[in-house]
C-alpha cells in the first residue's frame, strides 16, 4: 500500500517514515513492502488479527530482531529530524534503543530495587554522578505518575510493586533516557480494568512529549487513544489513516470486515 502523504495531514510533523519495509524470519517474510509513517506527538495504533505482523513491525523500530541470528530486514526506517535509516547496519542497536523505546505486554521489571530500574538505562549510558540520577529517576517516576506511590521506598525491590504499579515503572524505566518514541506492545493485556484506565491515561498524556506506537488486540483501546491507526493483515498494511476515518469510514473492505467484526 502507498501512503498518500499529503491526504493525511499536510503539515503534520513526521518523526519517522517507514520505506518499503521487509521482514524475513529466515526464509518467512513476515512483513512485505510497509510504507507508513510515524506523527510527532502522536499515538498510531496498529491493529490486526492474530499473527498478521503487529508485533514484528513494532520489534524493527527498536532493532530487537538484530538479538537472534537469521533475521533480515529490507528497506528504511527513517528517524527525523538527523534522518538516519535506524536498520542501516553501520547504526549501533543499544543507541536506537536509547532513541526508542520499549514497553512490553507483560511488565518485567528487574529483580533490582524501583530506584535501580529506573536508572538502568541511565548507568549503560555512562551517567554516574548521583545527584543527575536521583533527578532523571523523580522525573521519570513523575511522568509515569508512579512517583507519589514510591517516593519513600525507592529502594525497595521492584517486586513488591502491584501489576499496574510494576508497568507503569516500566514505563519510567523507558522514559528515562528521554526517548524519541516509545513503543507499546499490548501494554495492557496483563492488567485488570482499573490498571488498564490508568496506564491508557498515562500514554495519553505521554504524547505531549513523545511519539506513541502501540500494538493492540482491544479495538475499543484503539479508538479511545490512538490518533492514527494502521490495519495491518498477512503482513502488509492494507489501510492508515486518522483513527475516526479507520472506525467510522474505513477505505478498504478488508478494514471494514475487520472493525465491525464480520473477519477475525
Ligand atoms: N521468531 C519467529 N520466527 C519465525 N516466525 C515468527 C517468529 N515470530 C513471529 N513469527 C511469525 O511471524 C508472523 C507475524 O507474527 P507477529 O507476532 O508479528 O504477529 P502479531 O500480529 O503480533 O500477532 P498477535 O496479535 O497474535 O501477537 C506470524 O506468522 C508468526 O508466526
Amino acid at each position: 500500500m502507498q501512503i498518500d502523504h499529503k491526504q493525511i495531514a499536510e503539515s503534520a510533523q513526521y518523526k519517522s517514515e517507514v520505506k518499503n519495509l521487509s521482514f524475513f524470519y529466515g526464509e518467512f517474510n513476515a512483513l512485505k513492502n510497509i510504507n507508513m509513517v510515524l506523527h510527532d506527538k502522536k499515538i498510531t495504533a496498529l491493529i490486526g488479527p492474530s499473527g498478521c505482523g503487529k508485533s514484528t513491525f513494532l520489534r524493527c523500530f527498536n532493532r530487537m530482531h538484530d538479538l537472534y541470528p537469521g533475521n533480515r530486514y529490507e528497506g528504511e526506517i527513517i528517524l527525523h529530524p538527523d534522518d538516519v535509516n535506524i536498520l542501516a547496519s553501520n547504526v549501533d542497536p543499544i543507541e536506537v534503543r536509547m532513541r526508542i523505546s520499549m514497553v512490553f505486554q507483560k511488565p518485567n521489571p528487574f529483580p533490582k530495587s524501583i530506584y535501580e530500574n529506573v536508572a538502568y538505562g541511565l548507568r549503560v549510558r555512562g551517567i554516574k554522578q548521583r545527584a543527575l540520577l536521583d533527578e532523571k529517576v523523580e522525573v521519570a517516576l513523575r511522568n509515569s505518575a508512579l512517583w507519589d506511590e514510591v517516593k519513600d521506598r525507592l529502594h525497595n525491590l521492584a517486586f513488591n510493586l502491584s501489576g499496574g504499579q510494576q508497568q507503569r515503572l516500566c514505563i519510567a524505566r523507558a522514559l528515562a533516557t528521554d526517548p524519541e518514541i516509545l513503543l507499546f506492545d499490548e501494554p495492557t493485556s496483563a492488567l485488570d480494568p482499573i490498571a488498564t484506565a490508568s496506564i491508557e491515561e498515562l500514554i495519553t498524556d505521554l504524547k505531549t512529549k513523545v511519539a506513541i506506537l502501540i500494538v493492540t488486540h482491544n479495538m475499543q483501546q484503539a479508538a479511545r487513544v490512538s490518533d492514527y491507526t494502521a490495519y495491518m493483515y498477512l503482513g502488509e498494511l492494507i489501510e492508515f489513516n486518522v483513527t475516526d476515518t479507520i472506525f467510522i469510514k474505513p477505505k478498504n473492505k478488508q478494514t471494514e470486515d475487520y472493525i465491525t467484526g464480520r473477519f477475525g
